[in-house]
């Protein structure tokens, strides 16, 4: 079997690419031109991948926008497909470093996308266990001398196997050269040589300042080939995910309250710029709401219960935004 990207077909005829649709096809159908001994097919152990992609396109696809991203995931998922038939075959393969710098603002899906990307890398057999380890200056910085390179060694420790997630990198910078930050960068940077291909470290963050942050430490840049800009949602995109986050938790918005939550993210958007935190604060909206139709509904419904709708029911009284 083999695998393309309807993205990708999308693309050469000049129309935007929404979804990663995996289009399977198999091994055993002839090549354009018929085959020659060169070219032909090789029965694949990587084939058994093929469908392991499927499970993390449709995460992926249920995802508003990111189609930067998404493509990104499926570039990975091919090379490291190819680098397996490669190797079935014979030819140089791996050597890649995996090491990812994920640049945007709060709650536009960088740790999402990060625990989808494990999940690849570890189905994908690059990495053991395929887990995520959150952290940020705090837990990688300590209060003396040596403690932080023992807090940061600790971390990597438990990330082996799976991705070391650092939020807010560039705050590791923060204090300069006497700062114990600068302890955490450079055990994180032996790790990176160490473990070379035993866990993927990925740094977050604004983009201007991770830009920073790699530009004042000239040996990191070069350590994380792959940077990503997530960029801010739109408001249409974030009421479609207001819509699936309260689909998920099997509410209904009424059009009225999506009117209300519309208004209020413009003005959001519009007052808080940098700190504007994106799904994270439509998440916030969502779950507010919710506690407050609960309320409602209690105070409504004193001696019955409510219908099944209208326990679905998210109202506009009940976005006290
Ligand atoms: N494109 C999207 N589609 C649907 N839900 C999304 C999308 N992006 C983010 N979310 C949801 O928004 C919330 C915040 O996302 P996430 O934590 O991935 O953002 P982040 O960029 O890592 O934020 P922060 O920098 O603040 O940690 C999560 O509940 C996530 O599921």
């Amino acid at each position: 079997m083999s695998i393309r990207s309807a993205a990708s077909s999308e693309r050469e005829e000049g129309r935007p690419s929404r979804q990663i649709n995996i289009v399977l096809r198999s091994h055993d159908a002839p090549a354009v031109g018929g085959t020659s001994a060169l070219s032909e097919p090789v029965p694949a152990k990587s084939a058994a991948h093929a469908g392991l992609f499927q499970e993390i396109g449709r995460e992926l696809d249920a995802l508003v926008g990111l189609d930067n991203i998404k493509e990104l995931v499926f570039e990975i998922y091919a090379l490291l497909q190819v680098a397996q038939m490669r190797s079935e075959a014979g030819l140089a393969s791996g050597g890649q470093a995996y090491h990812m710098v994920f640049k945007g603002n709060p709650g536009t899906g960088k740790t999402t996308v990060a625990r989808i990307v494990a999940k690849l890398f570890q189905r994908m057999g690059v990495l053991s266990k395929g887990h995520l380890i959150e952290v940020e200056r705090a837990d990688l910085v300590g209060e003396y001398i040596g403690h932080t390179a023992q807090k940061t060694r600790d971390l990597v420790k438990k990330a082996l196997g799976g991705i070391l997630f650092i939020d807010e990198a560039y705050s590791l910078a923060r204090g300069g050269e006497k700062d114990f930050g600068k302890e955490a960068i450079d055990t994180l940077v032996k790790a990176m040589e160490d473990h070379r291909s035993q866990f993927v470290l990925i740094l977050a963050g604004y983009s201007s300042e991770i830009d920073y942050f790699l530009m004042s430490n000239p040996g990191l840049p070069s350590r994380f080939p792959i940077q990503v800009e997530f960029p801010d949602y739109s408001i249409d995109q974030l009421l479609q995910i207001a819509e699936l986050m309260a689909k998920e938790r099997d509410y209904i918005l009424m059009p009225q309250a999506v009117v209300k939550l519309k208004q209020r993210l413009l003005q959001e958007k519009d007052e808080s710029l940098h700190a504007f935190s994106n799904a994270r604060y439509v998440r916030n909206a969502i779950e507010k709401a919710v506690r407050s139709q609960a309320v409602r509904l209690l105070n409504q419904y004193e001696h019955a219960s409510p219908g099944r709708q209208e326990l679905m029911t998210l109202r506009t009284e009940d976005f006290k935004l």
